[in-house]
């Protein structure tokens, strides 16, 4: 962003143009959405606040009601924001006296991307006042870069930014304090790495089986499963690959464990593995596999890892097979491509990446190392879920529910993901297509979820984004 900022500024376009796009933006915006009522524009010492004196004027061009209230007397303010202060003609007001009425709207306009404390004083008593809120660039209060509150912000119902989204917009719990996020184009071209996960970003790459279509071409999809008491994980897996798309699945079983599969398969089928050989022999004829969940942390699952990594199957790696390499992750990282998956929750990344999450900026940014480290794609699973690619090109999934905290639901994610994979969907693109159907369809069940629920709301969510085909 600020590479982009100072391009533009190369240009011989000054900060202050771009403060006078921001401000109109944030005036149109606000005038679009919320025509009518009074509003209390309230503006910061800095370049935020600049944005607010700009948009006060022009919403009073609109004939708004507008009251304006600063943190600094207009004598006090410097820079771009004095000459946009000089733009707004009625009175300007302390910042405390905002508190003496309670407006229709408010315009936050206090902090930005310059926020370098918490709010404390009159700002952080507006944060706590309540009513509704138009964010300028990021709620104040929240830090633009984490996501993370750094003591009282506003709570609001939209927040306007400009050139691109900031990880603040994306990341919980900055996500949650913007409401809905709006991004104004200023003529900062941004070569945007980062973005929030919606059919919008993926709609025009999800597998599209042509009327002659067989099996065949639709992918075959093979999941290792754990042993005789460990085999539900690997079926929750299997099943969802199978609903995602994937024109065969095939479990592969100990031999042991295979009678208990028998008696609940159908669709899937089923076969032996005894050795890592084995499992070699079945990833040369599959298109995806599939191995971690409830594997077993032990050496075998390590080697039977080594043995798929050696094929041509696209490999999605979850649970077991992460936790399996944590005492050496550098093995696994060498034998890792560009098309394979991790899937890891918070406390498989930190068996494989150490203290990198607590040593990020934020979990874009540890997502994106570790996916740089690992040379594959990472999907960080969470609350928030990112998914980042080793080049840095990066997405955050916000579009899931508290209730899919339940156990096997990452299994089925896994399952998702690969049922695409096995379509030949681009493994970055099928995680995101995989997580967004994920959160969907726990929404749609919402209390009560278990994670069988997940691949049967998967027909119906599908057949809607298909539209159209029979
Ligand atoms: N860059 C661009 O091209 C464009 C940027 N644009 C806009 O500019 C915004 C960034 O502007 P900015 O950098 O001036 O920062 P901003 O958020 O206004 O705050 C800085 C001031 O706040 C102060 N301060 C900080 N925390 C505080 C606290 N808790 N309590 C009290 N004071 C606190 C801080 O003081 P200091 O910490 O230095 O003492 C400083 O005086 C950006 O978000 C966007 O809206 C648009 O115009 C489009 C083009
Ligand atoms: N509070 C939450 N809000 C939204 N999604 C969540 C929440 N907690 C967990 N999830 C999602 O549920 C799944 C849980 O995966 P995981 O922890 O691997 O479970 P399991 O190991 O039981 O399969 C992940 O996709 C995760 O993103
Ligand atoms: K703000």
């Amino acid at each position: 962003m600020l590479a982009a900022e100072q391009a533009v500024f190369n240009t011989g376009t000054d900060r202050f143009t771009l403060m006078q796009r921001a401000g109109e933006a944030v005036a149109e915006f606000v005038h679009a959405h919320w025509p009518d009522g009074q509003i209390q524009v309230l503006c910061g010492p800095g370049g935020n606040g600049g944005d607010g004196f700009i948009a006060a004027a022009a919403l009073a061009k609109l004939w708004r009601k507008v009251e304006v209230y600063s943190v600094l007397p207009v004598s006090e303010l410097t820079g771009d924001t004095a000459k946009a202060a000089s733009a707004w003609e009625g009175p300007v007001h302390k910042l405390e006296d905002a508190l003496k009425s309670q407006p229709e709207l408010i315009v936050d306009a206090l902090y930005g991307a310059g926020l370098t404390r918490p709010l404390e004083g009159a700002a952080a008593e507006l944060a706590q006042r309540g009513g509704r809120v138009i964010s300028v660039d990021v709620p104040s209060g929240i830090d633009g870069y984490t996501g993370k509150p750094l003591g009282p912000a506003f709570q609001a119902e939209a927040t306007l930014t400009f050139a691109a989204l900031r990880p603040a917009h994306v990341l919980l719990p900055g996500s949650a304090f913007s409401g809905v996020v709006m991004v104004a184009d200023i003529g900062v071209p941004v070569k945007t790495a980062l973005a929030e996960n919606s059919p919008a970003l993926w709609h025009s790459q999800m597998p599209q089986p042509g009327f002659g279509v067989h099996k065949y071409q639709r992918g075959h999809l093979k999941v290792v499963s754990g042993g005789p008491w460990n085999t539900g994980a690997a079926r929750l897996t299997a099943k969802a690959g199978l609903r995602a798309g994937a024109g065969l699945v095939t479990m592969l079983s100990p031999p042991d464990a295979a009678g208990v599969h028998a008696a609940h398969l159908t669709a899937i089928m089923l076969a032996p593995f005894v050795t890592p050989d084995d499992l070699a022999a079945y990833a040369a004829r599959s298109t995806a596999m599939v191995i971690g969940p409830a594997a077993g942390v032990t050496d075998a699952t390590r080697a039977n890892v080594e043995a798929i990594l050696k094929g041509p199957a696209r490999v999605v790696l979850d649970a077991d097979a992460l936790t399996a390499f944590g005492e050496d992750p550098e093995v696994l990282f060498k034998q890792l491509r560009p098309t394979d998956i991790l899937t890891p929750h918070e406390g498989e990344f930190s068996r494989l990446f150490g203290d990198l999450l607590a040593t990020s900026d934020n979990k874009v940014q540890a997502t994106r190392a570790a996916a740089a480290k690992a040379g594959c794609v990472i999907l960080l699973k969470g609350a928030d879920t990112v998914i980042a690619q080793p080049d840095g090109n990066a997405l955050v999934n916000t579009h899931a529910t508290r209730w899919l905290a339940t156990a096997g639901s990452g299994d089925v994610l896994a399952g998702i993901i690969a049922g695409f994979m096995a379509q030949g969907v681009d493994t970055f693109v099928a995680a995101a297509i995989g997580c967004w159907l994920h959160g969907e369809a726990g929404r749609r069940v919402g209390a009560g979820l278990i994670a069988e629920d997940i691949e049967m709301q998967l027909p119906v969510i599908l057949s809607a984004l298909h539209g159209e085909l029979g």
